[in-house]
């Protein structure tokens, strides 16, 4: 659960005295203060003090004495679960993890810790729903290039954004792609450069979403040493990188009007100029952009630069969300399912004609890699090797709820309560941030993501909803 408070604390669970510090000093590093338990008993037993009651996550090695590792993942579950709990494993420790998750850990990180991994993970499981650290890249790996002919999608508004992308693919103009969170954007730019005559060079990604505004330009532009506070060192921008291939700027949304200029400046002149240098340098690279937000309305409203707009989309189309080509969720859901069987630990997994019909029948508001999530977590949970319509009982329930499935285990979706605990399992009040978080994705659920109706029916306004979303780090996308 993500916290709006300056420090949030780990608890860390190892019984190296040599690991604990080097735990505590990196997790100090992300500004995390640490406790410290040297077994599992010790653990669960500081859970239940004022201390344990404060914490934002849990960090537990692998070889930690006491419990089996999932054993006490499910403890740990079954007293707080919405903590997120995260499982450092051996370097091949993938069964470890499987198993870990199985339980209910949020995530998992391999040995040996690369530090900014690991601070990556801790942050991002606290501001948002879904699996980040090893398991993102786990994930991930779904995500191999796929070409147009294996992206899967035959309604007619989906065919249409296909031939309008691969037509594009073959020209040099900027293209911009634009959709809701988890159509496929990102695989539709990938397949662009796959499929373009400059699929031998460079495909650099920049997804702006991800980088603090303030980095942006110089991620972009690169920047000299000593440019500005904080630049140690010359680094080369991604638009160099990039020299006769093309770049993936995702989330085009999100760079600030300043960087937006010197990108007008570079689209007319083709040339690059570091922040803090001289220097221009001519850079002959594609762009794809990508947006989730109507940006016509970001315009409107001044925030995005109307020659910047015009410049990238030379080519566009939109992708349809999965809801409005509902008849491809069955056929991806295969292919999915497929690709998830591949991953190490996993094994072949079938899935019955009930449960794709089930599927199919959910308004998926975070669209494909909703789906996939949901399909990885299932996998991961079953305990047989085909899917059944009971793997997906929360959506069941959520169907016939009206709500989603939530993302987080104290918004219950078992069917029998669909509303949020105000209790935890001791008998105490839970904190009214995590109350407040847990109200707010219900309603996000409830009306299936439509943001308006969200802040109406909770009597605040838009933007006051897009600043809790924020400060409570709710993903909107899970
Ligand atoms: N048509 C498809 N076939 C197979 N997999 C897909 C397809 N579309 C999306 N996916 C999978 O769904 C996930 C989300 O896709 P992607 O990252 O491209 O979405 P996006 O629109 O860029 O999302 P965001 O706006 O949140 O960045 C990825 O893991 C991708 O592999």
């Amino acid at each position: 659960m993500a916290s709006t408070r300056d420090t949030r604390t780990v608890m860390i669970v190892d019984s190296e005295p040599a690991q604990q510090r080097f735990l505590s000093a990196l997790v100090s590093r992300g500004g995390w203060r640490s406790i410290v338990a040297g077994d599992t008993d010790t653990a669960l037993a500081k859970l239940g003090t004022q201390e344990g009651m404060g914490l934002d996550a849990v960090l537990v090695d692998q070889g930690t004495p006491g419990v089996e590792i999932a054993e006490f993942v499910s403890q740990l579950r079954s007293w707080r679960p919405a903590l997120p709990l995260v499982v450092i494993t051996m370097r091949n420790g993938v069964e470890v993890a499987v198993a870990a998750m199985r339980a209910g850990a949020t995530d998992f990180v391999q040995k040996p810790i690369a530090p900014d991994r690991l601070l990556g993970a801790l942050d991002r499981i606290v501001n948002s729903s879904g699996p980040q650290g090893e398991l993102r890249p786990l994930t991930e790996k779904l995500r191999a290039p796929l070409g147009f002919e294996e992206i899967i999608g035959s309604s007619p508004n989906f065919r249409s954004a296909l031939a309008i992308a691969a037509k594009a693919a073959r020209a040099r103009v900027p293209v911009m792609i634009k959709g809701k969170p988890g159509t496929g954007k990102e695989v539709f730019a990938r397949a662009i450069h796959a499929a373009s005559p400059r699929s031998r060079g460079a495909l650099v990604m920049v997804d702006c979403s991800a980088v603090s505004p303030g980095l942006i330009g110089s991620g972009l532009f690169g920047h000299e040493r000593g440019a500005f506070p904080g630049a140690f060192d010359r680094q080369i921008g991604r638009l160099v990188q990039a020299d006769g291939g093309s770049i993936i700027i995702d989330h085009v949304e999100c760079i600030p009007l300043e960087t937006q200029a010197k990108l007008v400046e570079f689209l007319n002149s083709g040339e690059v100029q570091m922040i803090g240098g001289t220097i221009r340098q001519t850079v002959d690279v594609r762009i794809i952009s990508t947006s989730a937000s109507p940006l016509d309305k970001l315009i409107e409203a001044g925030h995005f630069r109307e020659d910047l707009y015009y410049a990238l989309t030379a080519a566009q189309f939109t992708l349809p969300s999965l809801s409005e080509r509902r008849g491809d969720v069955g056929p991806l859901a295969r292919h999915l399912i497929d690709r998830i069987g591949g991953l190490p630990g996993m094994g072949s997994i079938g899935v019955t004609d009930d449960a794709l019909r089930l599927l199919a029948s959910y308004a998926w508001p975070g669209n494909v890699r909703q789906l996939q999530d949901v399909l990885f977590r299932a996998a991961v949970a079953s305990k047989t090797d085909v899917l059944t319509s009971a793997d997906f009982g929360a959506i069941d329930a959520a169907l016939s709820g009206g709500t989603v499935p939530a993302s987080e285990g104290n918004i219950a979706i078992n069917g029998e309560a669909i509303g949020v605990t105000l209790y935890l399992p001791d008998g105490n009040l839970r904190p009214l941030e995590e109350i407040e978080a847990d109200v707010i994705r219900l309603a996000i659920g409830h009306y299936r993501g439509r943001m308006s109706e969200v802040a109406r029916r909770l009597g605040i306004g838009r933007s006051t909803l897009y600043r809790k979303l924020s400060d409570l780090g709710i993903d909107t996308a899970a």
